[in-house]
This record gives C-alpha cells, structure tokens and sequence, in this order.
C-alpha cells in the first residue's frame, strides 16, 4: 500500500510538475495478478485497482489499516472496468460486467475477485472509506441506472452522469460514487468546474484511447494547475481543488468522494471569471 499525505492549498502553488504527479496522479492501477492500493490521508480513502488473472484475489488487509480484516471499520464501492468478472463477498457471488458497481459494507471478511477470462480481465477498481455502520452488500449493474443528459456538443461537454452509490440509490457511511461517459466530439468534464469544502473526490479516467491524452485541471480556483494524464489512470483532488479536464477524445471516468456529507449537489461552483 502506498501513502499520500493531505497537502494545503500553499503548497500546491509552488509543486513543480513532478510533485504534482507525485502527491496527486495514481497511476498503474490495474496490473495482472495484483492489488494495487493507495491510502490517501484526504478523509482516509483508500483507493486501487484489482486485476485477477487465474487464480482469485483476495482483498488482504494492511499492517498500516491495524485491522484483522480490510472492511473491519470500512466500506468499499467498487466497479468492473475491464472484462466480465465476478466479486465473492463471505461465500455469495456477483457478477460483474464492464461498468457494474457492487458497494459491500462494513464488517465483510473475505473479498475475492475474480476475471471469466485472462485475455480480456476484469478490472476492478475500489475506493474505500471508513465506516461507522454495516450497510448491506448491493449490486447495481450500469444498464439498469438511468443517468442525467448534461452539457452540450456546442459547449464539447456533452455526456450521461450516473449515480450508484448516493442518498437515492446505493446506501453507504460516507462513499458516493458513479460514472460519468462524454458523447463522441465531447472532451470537456465538469465545467463550469467547482469544489466542495466538505469532501475529497477522486477521478478515474477510462475508456480514453491508449494515444490520447487528459489534461485534468486541478488546484485552487485562482491558482489552477494541470497534470497530463493516460487512460486508466486516477486522480486525488483534496476539498479545496477544482477537479476538471479536457481530453483529446472522448472518455468516461469514475468520480467518488467521501467526506462531511452525502450531497451530491452541494457544490461550490466557480464563476469562469475565478479562474486563473
Ligand atoms: O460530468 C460531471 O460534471 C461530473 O461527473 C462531476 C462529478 O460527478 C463531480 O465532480 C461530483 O462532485
Ligand atoms: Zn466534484
């Protein structure tokens, strides 16, 4: 497991492109065979990426977590961006197709993960939070969410925003989480862009061509930065931050936060004119 420590807004100001990527990119996620996990001092998320190929994962617990078991004091919201796959949550088995989300709650033992065929893997990506009660174990497959039309093809910002784990659909302590998918000719996420004081977020850019490219923009509004990113690579925007980009096709990504609330629509939106 890898450690990212919280940063302040001043900091943020004087990291050079190095230290951008070092505090805030998470790349190489998905590698066969393994667990690949971020823990991020921001509101305690632990972030990662699990690609079974042959034998079964198993979610393991951490030395640093002092816990028997990972969801001993946490949840998880996890969804399959890769092939068919499935997740054993304490003996009972959920399939898993590209973009399905299981949430398994607090208090779950055993987490094994597993890929249908080792020539197009399961890709599970997780993010995790502490918890302070047990919610139930609940799947929700992409094709059966609706989602929200926003933006435009004038504006390049056309796309569908699906929520999973929120106050209407999937219960959990803390996570909300869902996938937000650009039309074909949109590249431009969130924007208007916004932050919100009251939860950390974390982007996963995929289904982005291998030779495109994200510019996420991030940092204080006054004060914006960038980080040029690849496909299947995520990104950790503390509660100050602007979280936003454009690529040079169109993607979709995971957005989740955890944090003070629950709101999805408790935002602090930027007036273009803030922007620096
Ligand atoms: O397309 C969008 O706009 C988003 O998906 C925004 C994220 O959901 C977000 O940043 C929520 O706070
Ligand atoms: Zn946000």
């Amino acid at each position: 497991m890898e450690f990212r420590y919280a940063t302040h807004p001043d900091q943020a100001q004087a990291f050079t492109t190095s230290e951008l990527r070092q505090h805030y990119l998470m790349e190489d996620l998905f590698i066969a065979g393994e667990t690949k996990l971020i823990y991020s001092m921001e509101d305690r998320t632990v972030i990662g990426g699990i690609q079974p190929s042959g034998e079964p994962v198993t979610l393991e617990t951490h030395e640093h977590l002092k816990a028997a078991y990972f969801l001993e004091r946490r949840e998880v919201g996890i969804f399959n961006i890769g092939g068919q796959g499935s997740i054993t949550v304490d003996g009972q088995t959920y399939q898993l197709e590209n973009k399905d989300c299981l949430y398994v709650g607090k208090g779950n033992k055993e987490l094994l993960f597993s890929s249908e065929a080792t020539d197009s893997p399961a890709k599970f990506y997780l993010f995790s939070a502490p918890a302070h009660t047990a919610y139930p174990t609940q799947y929700a497959a992409f094709k059966e969410v609706e989602g929200d039309h926003l933006g435009s093809s004038e504006q390049a910002n056309e796309r569908v925003l699906r929520r999973f784990i929120h106050l209407e659909g999937i219960k959990s302590c803390q996570i909300v989480m869902g996938v937000t998918a650009l039309k074909q000719g949109s590249v431009w996420n969130s924007m208007p862009t916004h932050t919100h004081h009251r939860r950390m977020e974390a982007y996963l850019y995929f289904d982005l061509d291998a030779n495109a490219r994200m510019f996420h923009l991030m940092g204080r509004p006054d004060e914006t930065r960038h980080l040029v990113m690849k496909n299947e690579q995520a990104v950790l925007s503390p509660p100050w931050s602007i979280h936003c980009g454009s690529a040079t096709n169109n993607y979709a990504f995971i957005w989740a936060m955890a944090g003070e609330n629950q709101t999805f629509t408790d935002m602090d939106q930027v007036a273009m004119d803030e922007l620096r």
